[in-house]
């Protein structure tokens, strides 16, 4: 700090019996925050300790001395070893690595942009003076003769720091720091005159002055208060650009991603589930004045991690704003804005923390929940699930060696061979991510620690083989064979998708004596109802060419079923399916349930692209199916997974209902295509 206590007068402090002033001392506190901590030691040395704002002033002390005002840690700006990092503990995640190393470099140009100052004096030979030695230090310094010229410049540029002059004609330096704030609030200001007071240095300090050096200048001084107060800069920058927002299925990689950007840049790591949040004022903190009140998570967070420029995850964002009071959104807002959160007010600590340094990643499983306003803000990197060959890789290169370990399965290490990693993929996961296909590793690991402590080595030293992995996890859990050739009436297999990856659906449909209703059950949202009417709509509209019965509808109910679980939110794109398995029922021709259909049905017979197109084939691939039939408008993001995934389904892009139905509907066939 550059406030010369002994040059200003300072009063004599007084007696010190709770050791707070000395902890204040060493804890070398911002200006502001040091006052705000010596007022309330003040007011608790008046007050009896036996009552109760004594104990509330206590430990608004002990908060804010606890806080990292100060602490940073120098960030690791080495992109090839962020990308050794990255490729050392995560596989399969080409577009995501692509994405982060990005936004890395970006940081690591910002922070290697060189400095610019503005040194503001009405002395010709001081302003000269300052601009050789600052200039030597490799900054780009810019002079003005008073406030006034000062301002002209600040209109024209950006300074990352203005070192002015206090007593100056025309603005003086006290001027002209309000009317930069109003301008550019995040320049940093640093005042010299030789006319200090203590109340001129407390006002300057308040007005948000970083630094206050008295006349005649201690080079060394000025070189430290600008190398400090530059300190920030680096992050602060890289900052503006968009908060990245990683969206995805569970167990895809999110959270181990944002560890890797931690790891790479040599910070630390806090990770924030939001998924519980009831109150906005968890976050923000209470006010002082309630019985155990306490800083909101977001400060407590700080102080737990010790530093002010963490890697802070934001995880399951998507996961607030229901039920929730007061607007958590906005409180996300003003913590994520770079213009707002370089003072972020904590409701309990009453004063600004600086939290421009922190490094904000969120997380989310999808983005449909998460509020406009914060969509725009955040910078969305999509992780999709992966494919089976994706999933042998991580598993062989980091969850099964990580899961031996762990299990004290050291050498000699047990040979666990690809077809019993294959086996567990298969029969005893279904899911997009890889925390289940851990878990079941885990499992496994776990039967052969017991096996080796019961007979040794010896009883573990066959490899696992494909049978081996089904004899030690027991029976399987899923069996993909419901997408098996043959086909059923009124019977069609439809892909959709929800925010935990891609899941296989059948959709039934079936017609009985009744007064012409149409019945729909399952789990079914608002927009599949509509589907469902739709693509009976178009049936009758069209039965004569669809081969069905004009009056088909005409004393019988139809009763379509949609059995699966998270599909509400995928409406639209069971449309085609439903059309299936109507005509299916309708023409009397068996749907085959090997091939999965997904697309938007538009009154005329259009197919309309879908969403979700890599899950959706990713759960084909899963499920054993023959063929994939797509809307021809998503061909780009069938293409797209071609590069990626070898083993893909052969997939049937169609314009119109018909192609569907003549590749979905056996017997008669090619019958109902008008192509
Ligand atoms: N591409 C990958 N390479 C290596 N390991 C991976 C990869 N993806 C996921 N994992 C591992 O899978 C496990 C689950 O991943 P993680 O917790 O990061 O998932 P997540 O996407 O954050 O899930 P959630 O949304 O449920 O929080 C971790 O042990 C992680 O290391």
């Amino acid at each position: 700090m550059f406030f010369r206590k002994q040059e200003l007068e300072a009063p004599v402090p007084p007696a010190d019996p709770t050791g707070l002033r000395e902890k204040c001392r060493q804890a070398e506190l911002p200006e502001a925050v040091g006052i705000a901590v010596e007022s309330e030691i003040s007011r608790m040395e008046k007050t009896d300790a036996a009552v109760a704002e004594y104990s509330i002033g206590l430990n608004y002390v002990e908060t804010l001395l606890s806080l990292p005002w100060n602490a940073v840690t120098q960030d690791n700006l080495d992109l090839g070893q962020a990308a050794e990092v990255f490729d050392g503990s995560h596989a399969g995640l080409g577009q995501v690595r692509e994405r982060v190393l990005e936004h890395l470099a970006s940081r690591v140009l910002h922070s290697k942009r060189q400095a610019s100052l503005l040194i503001v004096d009405d002395e010709p030979i001081a302003r000269s003076n300052l601009r050789h030695v600052l200039a030597r230090e490799g900054y780009a310094v810019e002079v003005a003769a008073n406030g006034e010229e000062a301002m002209a410049l600040l209109a024209r540029q950006e300074f990352d720091c203005i070192v002015t002059d206090l007593k100056m004609d025309r603005m003086d330096g006290m001027q002209l720091l309000e009317a930069a704030r109003a301008v550019a609030p995040e320049t940093k200001f640093i005042l010299v005159t030789g006319y200090a007071t203590v109340d001129t240095a407390v006002q300057a300090l308040k007005t948000g002055a970083v630094h206050y050096l008295s006349k005649p200048i201690d080079l060394g001084e000025l070189r430290e208060a600008v190398r400090s107060a530059l300190l920030s800069r680096t992050h602060r920058y890289s900052n503006r650009s968009p908060i990245l927002c990683f969206v995805g299925p569970p167990g895809v990689g999110k959270t181990s991603v944002g560890k890797a950007i931690a790891e790479a840049l040599g910070r630390r790591f806090y990770r924030m589930s939001l998924a519980d949040l009831r109150d906005e004022a968890e976050l923000r903190g209470h006010r002082r004045t309630y019985v155990g009140a306490m800083p909101g998570r977001i400060i407590q967070a700080l102080k737990s991690v010790g530093v002010r420029n963490p890697v802070f995850m934001l995880d399951e964002m998507d996961k607030i704003g229901q039920d929730v009071k007061g607007d958590p959104a906005m409180a996300m807002l003003e913590i994520l804005d770079p213009e707002q959160n370089a003072r972020y007010v904590d409701r309990y600590l009453e004063m600004p923390f600086d939290l421009s340094e922190v490094l904000f990643i969120a997380t989310a499983n999808g983005v449909e929940r998460l509020a406009g306003p914060l969509l725009d803000r955040l910078e969305v990197v999509q992780f999709s699930g992966y494919s089976e060959g994706e999933k042998l890789d991580i598993a062989t290169r980091f969850l099964l060696p990580r899961q031996l370990r762990g299990h004290g399965l050291t050498s000699p290490y047990p040979t666990i061979l690809p077809e019993a990693l294959v086996r567990i993929i298969r029969e005893y996961t279904n899911e997009s991510g890889v925390r289940g296909l851990e878990r079941e590793i885990a499992r496994l690991c776990r039967k052969l620690a017991r096996l080796r402590l019961d007979g040794g080595a010896e009883a573990v030293a066959a490899p696992v083989g494909s049978d081996g992995a089904a004899v030690l996890l027991g029976p399987a859990r899923f069996r993909h064979d419901d997408a098996k050739a043959g086909g059923l009436v009124g019977t069609a297999t439809g892909l959709v998708w929800s925010e935990t990856g891609g899941e296989i659906i059948f959709v039934e449909a079936t017609r009985m004596r009744g007064p012409g209703q149409l019945i729909l059950t399952g789990s079914l949202g608002g927009v599949l109802k509509e589907s469902a009417q739709i693509a009976l709509s178009f049936i009758r509209s069209n039965a004569g060419t669809l081969g069905v019965e004009p009056d088909f509808f005409e004393g019988h109910d139809i009763h379509i079923h949609i059995p699966a679980g998270g599909i509400a939110k995928d409406g639209p794109s069971a449309g085609l399916t439903i059309a299936v398995a109507l005509v299916s029922l309708l023409t009397g021709r068996p749907a085959r349930s090997d091939v999965a259909l997904s697309g938007e049905l538009s009154l005329v017979g259009r197919v309309l692209p879908v969403s979700g197109v890599r899950e959706k084939i990713l759960a084909a691939l899963r499920g054993r199916a023959a063929m994939v039939v797509l809307p021809v408008a998503n061909a780009a993001d069938v293409e797209a997974l071609r590069e990626s995934v070898a083993d893909l389904p052969p997939v049937v892009l169609v314009e119109r209902v018909e192609q569907a139905l003549a590749v979905a509907l056996t017997g008669q066939e090619d019958a109902a295509c008008t192509e």
